[in-house]
Order: structure tokens, then C-alpha cells, then sequence
């Protein structure tokens, strides 16, 4: 049967990068995905912000909610120190296991932990299971249904603290309308949107910042 599409984003990174350099891996990605298929990574116009915010905040714990192939992850843990970690939950077992194999050809396995199943199910045992305190921050690119209520969930649990930073793809496009009122209206969070394009098109997206300022 045919091949899907994240195989062939995979096949693309096992052709067109080196082993053991993730920006080579990011530019093959992005090469693909604007020449030849679009895929829902966050992409390099994006991906660029999240640069500059993962730079701003140098995390030492990273949750990512949503892997697909691995392309963020990967923009994230080739910025991080010796020591830090990205934690990043994938529904798909399909999607995870390419991502396992983009992450590798990076060269950045030791920098992340890609977790299998639901973040409603997981999230309540990071702390036991993984040994986390709190989360530096939180890149939100999963289904935009679930930006809320997990969001809910990561206060409950307590893995949103003081100056803990939310960053969310898509508020524009799918969009993520219940998110934004949520973040945008509530006195413990300071919010910032950064107007982009979804990508590798025109359309407008962008990603929302916020910073978590304690109760
Ligand atoms: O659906 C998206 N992303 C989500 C994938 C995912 N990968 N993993 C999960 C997961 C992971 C743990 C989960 N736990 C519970 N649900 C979960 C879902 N979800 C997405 C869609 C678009 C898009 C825009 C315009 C279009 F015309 C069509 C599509 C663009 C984007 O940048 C996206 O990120
Ligand atoms: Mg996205």
C-alpha cells in the first residue's frame, strides 16, 4: 500500500540530512513540506518564534503536547543546555514511531523523552513518573480541542508554577477560540500573540505566548 505522509517526511530526513545535525533535519523537513507535500509542522516561519522564545526562556523541563514527526521537537532540544530535557506526548503511534526516527537521525535522543497516549492520561503522572516539579515551558500543538482543558489539568497537577511559560500554535488557524478567552482574560496569566502565517502558506496563524503569574 501506499506510503504516508509522515513516512515520506522521514524518507525525505534520511535522504537530504546528516546524521547527528538536527538543522540540517529541520531544513530537509521544510524543504519537503514546501516543494513537495504540506505537513502540520509548526514549520520555519513559526518555528523561528519558538526559537527565540525557547532562547528567552532557556528551560531547563520542556513539555511538548503533540509530536507528529518530531519537526518542533527537534527545534526545541537543539537549543537546549546539557541537562535540560523535552518531555513530548504523541497520541499516534504511527506518528511517534517516525518521530522516534527523526529524533534519532538528529542526533538529540538524549535530550528527549517521547511518551505514547492520551495527555488527559498522562499528564497526571509526570510528576511521579518522570520526576518533574514544574514545566519551564509548555509548547501546545496538539488537538486544538484539548489546548483547555489540559491547560486546566496542568494547574491541578501543579506543573504550571510562578513564570512557568505557555506557548500555543495554531490560536488562528485551525484555531483555538475557547484558549485564547481562557489565557486572554485570566489575571494569573500575561498574554502575547505573534502574528505569523500557517505553515508554508499564506494564510494567517500565529502563536500565543503566555506566562503563568502565580495565584
Ligand atoms: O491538528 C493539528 N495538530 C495536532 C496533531 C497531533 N499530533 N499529536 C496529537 C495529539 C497528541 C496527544 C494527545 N492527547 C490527546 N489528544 C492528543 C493529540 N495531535 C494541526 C493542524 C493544522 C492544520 C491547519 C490547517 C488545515 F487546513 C489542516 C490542518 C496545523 C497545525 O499546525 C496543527 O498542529
Ligand atoms: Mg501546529
Amino acid at each position: 500500500t501506499r506510503t504516508s505522509r509522515p513516512q515520506r517526511i522521514l524518507k525525505a530526513v534520511q535522504t537530504k540530512a546528516t546524521v547527528g545535525d538536527p538543522q540540517s533535519v529541520i531544513t530537509a523537513i521544510d524543504h519537503f513540506c514546501r516543494h513537495r507535500e504540506w505537513a502540520m509542522n509548526v514549520g520555519d516561519e513559526k518555528g523561528s518564534i519558538l526559537d527565540s522564545v525557547v532562547n528567552e526562556v532557556s528551560p531547563v523541563t520542556v513539555l511538548e503536547l503533540g509530536t507528529y514527526c518530531g519537526y518542533s521537537t527537534v527545534r526545541i532540544a537543539r537549543l537546549l543546555p546539557p541537562g535540560a530535557c523535552v518531555i513530548t506526548l504523541e497520541f499516534n503511534p504511527d506518528y511517534a514511531a517516525i518521530a522516534r526516527q527523526v529524533i534519532k537521525w538528529s542526533g538529540l535522543e538524549d535530550k528527549v523523552q517521547l511518551v505514547e497516549g492520551a495527555s488527559g492520561d498522562w499528564i497526571p503522572w509526570m510528576k511521579e513518573h518522570f520526576g518533574v516539579q514544574a514545566f519551564d515551558l509548555v509548547f501546545l500543538d496538539h488537538w486544538k480541542e484539548r489546548y483547555l482543558p489540559d491547560t486546566k489539568l496542568l494547574e491541578e497537577c501543579g506543573l504550571i508554577q510562578k513564570g512557568t511559560v505557555l506557548l500555543a500554535d495554531n490560536v488562528i488557524c485551525p484555531g483555538t477560540p475557547d484558549y485564547l478567552e481562557y489565557v486572554r482574560n485570566s489575571p494569573h496569566y500575561n498574554s502575547q500573540y505573534y502574528r505569523s502565517h500557517l505553515e508554508y502558506t499564506k494564510a494567517e496563524d500565529g502563536l500565543e505566548k503566555s506566562v503563568f503569574l502565580g495565584y
